[in-house]
Order: structure tokens, then sequence, then C-alpha cells
């Protein structure tokens, strides 16, 4: 690698849509960021913004067909802008892998081997694992000689103990099975605990920290001086929240009532609990905006959703206040963590006793800011802390290649 090589490409690759950002490590700067959705039917479309020049976003509609076809748009975009997949000063292309399984602790330079095994992981996550796979294959083709990088969500909940990430079944089934606890958003996790005890003031092996990851996908996750300790995702991201449309926590035999009694495939109750639950198998809306407008204009449904959402979320911070004895911070993020004020202010409400309190003014202040909305008072702070899963893969990747 030529010391003009700071530039690192990140993919994150999902089941149907590619987002990606071209980062320079050299300072930190956004190059160009976009998104290509809907790929493989015929309403597909791709948002480039070239953040370089500073040029307008530009869009292409229509059919993308899969996958592949998606990243080679997305190098056309790139190059359109003069920095193509060709270019010297690419370092790196750093891939989101979700499931890692129990083998890959750490951003892991891609070979052929590599792939071979988060192809063996598939069937524990047969949503995400394919689509990652076939955009680490499309890279590879574009740029054979480029070193490309797995980073997995996986990878920061490595550290949890046995007696958390031990289901209480059967061991030889669950072994045989690769069936256990394994959590998924580790990036956002890792980052965010990571700022927010910089935003204390403190090193990471300092504080302990929960943080509520809640975008489309929500989780949890206890962190005791920078190590995972427990997270609510399990063996796929289906457990733990409520989240937009996966039912997170449910009494397993659900699924044998399900089977037994409606009449419904094992399929068919994978597509209800990942896609037709959650917020939106609630109150048909899975946009927590849309839901707090319903829920301002007095609909009984948005509010049930709104408070099954919020006692799921109020049970963990319980919980995992528990699993860390001691909690410095609570730390809110992604697209519902960052912006909706009245999860936050639910979610604490009533955890007094636990020195857990937000203060309405702050609460209110909107900031993509790192920012404190608890009361200076507090025992424990909370915190609204962004996440940045493309620039912490980035900087994982960038790291490995440069060392
Ligand atoms: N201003 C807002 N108020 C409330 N919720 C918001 C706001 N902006 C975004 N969201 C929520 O954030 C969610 C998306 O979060 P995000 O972290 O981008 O998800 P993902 O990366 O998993 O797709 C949306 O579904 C929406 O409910
Ligand atoms: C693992 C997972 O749930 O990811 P996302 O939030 O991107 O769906
Ligand atoms: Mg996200």
């Amino acid at each position: 690698m030529t010391s003009t090589a700071t530039r690192v490409l990140v993919l994150n690759s999902g089941s149907s849509s590619v987002k990606y950002q071209l980062l320079d490590m050299a300072d930190g700067a956004r190059l160009a960021a976009g998104l290509v959705e809907r790929i493989g039917e015929d309403t597909s479309r791709l948002a480039h913004t070239p953040l370089a020049t500073g040029g307008e976003k530009r869009e292409r509609t229509g059919r993308i067909a899969d996958h592949d076809a998606a990243l080679k748009a997305v190098a056309e975009e790139l190059a359109a802008d003069g920095l193509g997949l060709d270019s010297p000063e690419l370092a790196a292309i750093g891939h989101r892998v979700v499931h890692g399984g129990s083998k890959f602790t750490e951003p892991t330079l891609i070979t052929d081997e590599v792939v071979a095994e988060i192809e063996r992981l598939i069937p524990v996550a047969p949503l995400h694992n394919p689509a990652n796979i076939t955009g680490i294959r499309t890279a590879r083709a574009l740029r054979p000689e480029l070193p490309q990088v797995a980073v997995f969500d996986t990878a920061f909940h490595t550290t949890m103990p046995e007696s958390a990430a031990r289901y209480a079944i059967d061991t030889e089934t669950a072994d045989a099975h690769m069936v256990r606890r394994y959590g998924f958003h580790g990036t956002s996790h890792a980052y965010v605990s990571r700022k927010t005890a910089e935003l204390l003031g403190k090193a990471p092996e300092e504080v302990n920290v929960i943080v509520l990851h809640l975008g489309n996908g929500a989780s949890a996750s206890a962190v005791r001086g920078g190590r995972c300790v427990d997270t609510s995702m399990g063996l796929t991201p289906l457990e733990g929240l409520v989240m937009g449309t996966r039912s997170g926590d449910l009494d397993p035999a659900v699924i044998f009532h399900l089977a037994r009694n409606a009449g419904m495939s094992v399929d068919e109750i994978d597509s209800l609990l990942n896609k037709k639950s959650g917020l939106i198998g609630l109150c048909g809306d899975n946009d927590m905006r849309e839901i707090r407008r319903r829920v301002d204009e007095g609909d009984e449904r948005a509010r049930l959703a709104f408070d099954v959402y919020v006692h799921r979320l109020k049970k963990y911070i319980g919980a995992y206040y528990a699993v860390l004895g001691t909690v410095d911070a609570v730390a809110f993020t992604a697209g519902v963590g960052e912006n909706a004020a009245p999860v936050r202010e639910a979610a604490v409400a009533g955890l007094e006793a636990l020195g857990l309190a937000v203060d309405a003014d702050l609460n209110a202040v909107r900031s993509g800011d790192a920012r404190l909305i608890s009361p200076a008072s507090a025992r424990v702070a909370v915190a609204v802390v962004p996440t940045d899963e493309e620039l912490e893969i980035a900087t994982q990747t960038y790291a490995l290649v440069s060392a």
C-alpha cells in the first residue's frame, strides 16, 4: 500500500439494499455516500451524494436486478466523480457482515476461506449473510488485488460471558446447531459506548454503559468497562426489543401454537415475526414519527404500540442495570433513539429510584452532537449519542490494512 492510499469504501449490503460511504481516513472526510434500495424490484432506486465535490444528489430509478448489478452501478457513480474503485487512493473496502458466529471476534481480512466461513453461517443468518457475501464477491471481482475487510456485527459481543450467551436448552443440541446468543449491531454498540465514555470525560475502561440502539432493528447492550457483557438480540436479530417489523421477545410456544392451531408453516411464522410484527404488526406503521403523530391525534392502536415498545425498553434498562450492578450512563442511539424525545422520556420515566431521569428541556434539544439529557444532579447520565456504523467500519478496516 502506498502512503497516498487513505480512502476506505464501506459497503453495507442488506437483504434488498446497499448502503455505502467513501471516507478519507487521513482526515475523516466523507467523500461520497449513497443508497441502492428495492433491489430486485421494478422500482429500484440509487441515490448518490458526491460530498467531495459538493455536487447535487444524483438519482437513478428503474430495475436493478440484484446485488451484483447494484454494486456495479455504485462503482459507476463513484467513477463519475473521479472516485472510482480503480483509484490508487483507495486503501481498502470494508464490508459490514451481520453474522460472524463465534469464530470471528475481530475485523478480518477477506480470503476465500473467510468467504466460505461466512457462507457456513447462512443457516443462522438467512436474511443477512447471503447479501453480504454477494457484496464481497462483486467487490473482489471488481478489484481483486485490493484488501477487503469483513467487520462483523457480532464481534463486539463475543466478550459476553457464557452465562449470558447460553440458552437454557439441551447443550448437545445447542452446540451441534450453533444455537446461542450472538448479538448484533456490534459496531454501533462499540462506537456508542466509547463515545459515551468520551462524553463523560472518562476512558471506556472506567465506565459501565447501557446502550439502546433503536433503529428499524433495535437492540440493547450492557457494556462493562468497554466490554459487552450482555445484549438483547440472540441467535438472530429477532430477539429482544420491539422493532419496526420484528416482534422481539415472545414465548417460544407461540410458534408451536401457530403451527399446530393456525395452520401456518414455519416460513409463514418466520415472515410473521420478522416482517409483520413489532410496531407495524401492532398498529400498521413502523415509522416512529408517524406513530407519534397518530398518538397525538388520540389514535388508540398507535398509543398501544408505543406503550408496548416503551415497556419492553424499560424492562431491558432494568435488566441491564441489574447485570451491571452500577451504571454510569444510559445512551440512546440510531434513528428512534437519536430523534424521538417522547420514547426517551417514557423509557426512563419512573426510574428515579435507580438514579435515572430526563430533563425535559435538554431532551427537547435537536442536535447531531452527542449530548447529556439528564439533570445535572442525576446519579446516572442519560445521553443521546449519534451512532456512525460506517465510520466505525472504516476505522476498523483502515486500522487493519495500515497496520
Ligand atoms: N425525527 C424522528 N422522530 C422519530 N423517529 C424517527 C425520526 N427520524 C427517524 N426516526 C426513526 O428511525 C427509524 C430508522 O432508524 P435508522 O437507525 O436509520 O434505521 P436502520 O439503519 O436500521 O434502517 C425510522 O423507522 C423512524 O421510525
Ligand atoms: C442486525 C440487524 O438487525 O440489522 P438492521 O438493524 O440493519 O436490520
Ligand atoms: Mg442504521
